[in-house]
C-alpha cells in the first residue's frame, strides 16, 4: 500500500494516487470529505480557510461504493487558484504583473528550498512546501482509516498542549475525551483549558505573532503484532515517527511515556504483565501500545510537537536573496495556529502507516481474504 501526492498550494488542485487498496472495501465519499472539513477547522486559522471549501473529486478505483483493487485517484481543487491563475500560469512567461519573491522567511522551506533548487522566486518553493499539501495527506488517510474500521481499529486525536498553556484535568474513556474535543474549537477535551488556549491565540495573534503546541493520537482495537524488531525499517515505532514527522512544522515526537521515561527508573517506566481470564493483561500502558517496534495490543498512544508557525505578522530579520541586505517583511495572511488542524493530519498520517502495517501482517487482494487471515491468527493468538 502506498500514495503518491502532487500539486501546488495555489494551483488548479492537488491530486493523490492510493495503490495497494483491497477490494470490496466500502468507501463513504462523505466520510472522506468529512475528514477535510475537520482539518479547516480550529480557531486560529488564516483567511485561506475561509475561501477554500475542501472536497474530494474521485477519478477512478471505486465503483458503487466499493474499492475495486485498483489504483485509487483522488482530486481536491484549490478554490483560490481563479485568483492566482495569472501568477501561477503554466506556460508563458511570468508578466510584468508578477513580482518575484525574494525575501526568505525564516522558519519556511524559502532559503534552503531556493538554494537547493536554484530558484530566483521563492513562489517555486513554498508552493510545495506548502502546508497545503495536507489536505491530500488527509483524503489517503481518510480511506486508510475506514480500511481500519472495517477490521474494528479507530484512530481518535486531541490537543494536550498550546503554547504555555497544558491540558492536564482529563477524565474518561478514549472515545468520550475525543468526542469532546471533536466538539471544541481547539480540540482540546477540557473546557476551561479551551476558553484559556482561545485567549493565547487571540493574544498571539494581537501581537503579531504564532504559536505551537502538541496533540496525542490514540487508537484502540489494535491487534498485537503490527511492525517488526527483525529490521530497522520495519520498526512500527520508527515509521510512525517518521509518518508525523512527515507533516509541516512538526518537530518532535513520543510514544507512550516518550522523554519523560527517561526521567524515570525503570520499575515506573515499563508496563507488567499478568494473565488472567485466559488473556495476558497489562495494568498499565507506559509504552503506548509498542514495545520492540511490535503492537503488543494495547491502544496505541503518540503525542507530536508541532513549532509555532513561521510567517509572522510581526516578522524576524531577513535578508533579500536579490539584494542581500536586510529587512523585515510584511506579509498578506497566514495563520497564527494550525494545531488542531495538523491533530487532524497526525491521525491520517498514523491511520496510513497502521493500514500499511495491518496489511502486511494479514494481506490479502480482498476484504474477504484478510478477514479470514486476520481471524486465523487472532484464533491463534487467543489459545497462546
Ligand atoms: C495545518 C498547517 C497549517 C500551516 N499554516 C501555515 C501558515 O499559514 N503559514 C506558515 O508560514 N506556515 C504554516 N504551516 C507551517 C509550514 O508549512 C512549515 O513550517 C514549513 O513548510 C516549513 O517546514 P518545517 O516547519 O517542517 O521545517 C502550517 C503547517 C500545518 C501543518
Ligand atoms: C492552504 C492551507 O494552509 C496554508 C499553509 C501555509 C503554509 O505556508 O504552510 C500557508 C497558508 O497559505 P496561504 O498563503 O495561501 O494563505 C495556509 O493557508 C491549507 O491548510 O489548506
Amino acid at each position: 500500500m502506498r500514495y503518491l501526492t502532487a500539486g501546488e498550494s495555489h494551483g488548479p488542485a492537488l491530486t493523490a494516487i492510493l495503490d495497494g487498496i483491497p477490494s470490496n472495501l466500502p468507501v463513504s465519499v462523505e466520510e472522506i470529505d468529512h475528514q477535510l472539513w475537520r482539518r479547516q477547522q480550529g480557531f486560529g486559522r488564516g483567511g485561506r480557510m475561509k475561501i477554500e471549501t475542501d472536497r474530494v473529486d474521485v477519478q477512478s478505483g471505486i465503483r458503487f461504493g466499493r474499492t475495486m483493487g485498483t489504483p485509487i485517484a483522488l482530486l481536491i481543487h484549490n478554490k483560490d487558484w481563479r485568483n492566482w491563475s495569472e501568477k501561477m500560469a503554466i506556460e508563458g512567461n511570468a508578466p510584468d504583473s508578477v513580482v518575484e519573491i525574494t525575501k526568505p522567511r525564516p522558519g519556511h522551506a524559502d532559503l534552503a528550498g531556493a538554494l537547493k533548487y536554484n530558484q530566483e522566486d521563492i513562489r517555486n518553493i513554498l508552493e510545495r512546501a506548502s502546508a497545503r499539501n495536507t489536505a491530500t495527506m488527509v483524503a489517503c488517510g481518510a480511506v486508510a482509516r475506514q480500511l481500519l474500521h472495517r477490521f474494528g481499529i479507530d484512530v481518535y486525536s486531541h490537543v494536550v498542549e498550546l503554547g504555555p498553556i497544558k491540558v492536564d484535568r482529563l477524565d474518561g474513556t478514549i472515545p468520550e475525551i475525543a468526542e469532546r474535543a471533536e466538539r471544541s474549537e481547539v480540540r482540546v477535551a477540557d473546557p476551561e483549558a479551551e476558553a484559556q488556549i482561545i485567549e493565547a491565540i487571540t493574544a498571539a495573534k494581537e501581537a503579531g505573532d504564532t504559536l505551537g503546541g502538541i496533540f496525542e493520537i490514540i487508537v484502540t482495537g489494535v491487534p498485537v503484532g503490527l511492525g517488526s524488531y527483525a529490521m530497522p525499517d520495519r520498526k512500527l515505532d520508527g515509521r510512525l515517527a517518521q509518518a508525523l514527522m512527515s507533516i509541516q512544522a512538526i518537530k518532535g515526537v513520543e510514544i507512550g511515556m516518550g522523554f519523560d521515561a527517561a526521567r524515570h527508573p525503570g520499575s515506573l517506566v515499563h508496563d507488567e504483565i499478568n494473565h488472567r481470564d485466559d488473556r495476558y493483561h497489562r495494568p498499565t500502558n507506559r509504552a503506548g501500545g509498542i514495545e520492540g517496534g511490535v503492537t503488543n495490543g494495547q491502544p496505541i498512544i503518540v503525542r507530536a510537537a508541532m513549532k509555532p508557525i513561521p510567517t509572522l505578522y510581526k516578522p524576524l530579520e531577513s535578508v533579500d536573496m536579490r539584494t542581500k541586505e536586510s529587512y523585515r517583511a510584511t506579509i498578506e495572511r497566514s495563520d497564527v495556529c494550525a494545531v488542531p488542524a495538523a491533530a487532524v493530519v497526525g491521525e491520517a498520517m498514523v491511520a496510513w502507516t497502521l493500514a500499511q502495517a495491518f496489511l502486511e501482517k494479514f494481506g490479502g487482494d480482498s476484504v474477504e481474504e484478510i478477514q479470514d487471515n486476520l481471524d486465523a491468527y487472532l484464533k491463534r493468538v487467543n489459545e497462546r
